[in-house]
């Protein structure tokens, strides 16, 4: 039996609580979650289901700035490019293990170009 590809709001859910789940426990990025930002899961997930909601359908009411949120937390404890790279390995592994199709390998791609521009914006001085 193969996996479903993500069709949902409800699947976006999935993926971000199993995502995260494993992000705060990270030995490389859990620190900057628990420590650094002291991330409110209750504002922040939801946050990120709005997020990647627009980003695969184009929908939803996600308001944020990313840019800025990333270049606060660069301020208080650098980001390397590691910890950009092992966020996408585990963001990409999370996708694989859960779902499969056209838009599991979109958000994935997306990922990759999102990471990559913060990266570029952040650490390229
Ligand atoms: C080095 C890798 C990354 C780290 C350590 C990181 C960490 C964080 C932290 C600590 C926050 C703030 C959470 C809070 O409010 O407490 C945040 C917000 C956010 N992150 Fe990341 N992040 C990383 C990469 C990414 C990537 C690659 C994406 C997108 C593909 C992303 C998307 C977002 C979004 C959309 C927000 C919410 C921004 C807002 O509130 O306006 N992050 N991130």
């Amino acid at each position: 039996m193969g996996k479903n590809d993500i069709l949902s709001r409800a699947n976006i859910e999935l993926l971000v609580n199993t995502f995260y789940d494993k992000v705060k426990q990270d030995a490389t990025l859990g620190y900057l979650f628990n420590d650094v930002a002291k991330t409110n899961w209750q504002v922040h997930l939801p946050k990120m289901y709005d997020f990647w909601e627009v980003v695969l359908f184009a929908k939803g009411s996600f308001k944020g700035n990313p840019m800025m949120v990333h270049r606060q937390l660069h301020e208080k404890s650098a980001l390397s490019e590691a910890h950009f790279d092992h966020w996408l390995v585990i963001f990409k592994e999370t996708v694989d293990e859960l779902f499969e199709g056209e838009n599991a390998e979109n958000i994935k791609y997306s990922a990759t170009n999102i990471a990559g521009n913060l990266m570029y914006k952040l650490l390229s001085v």
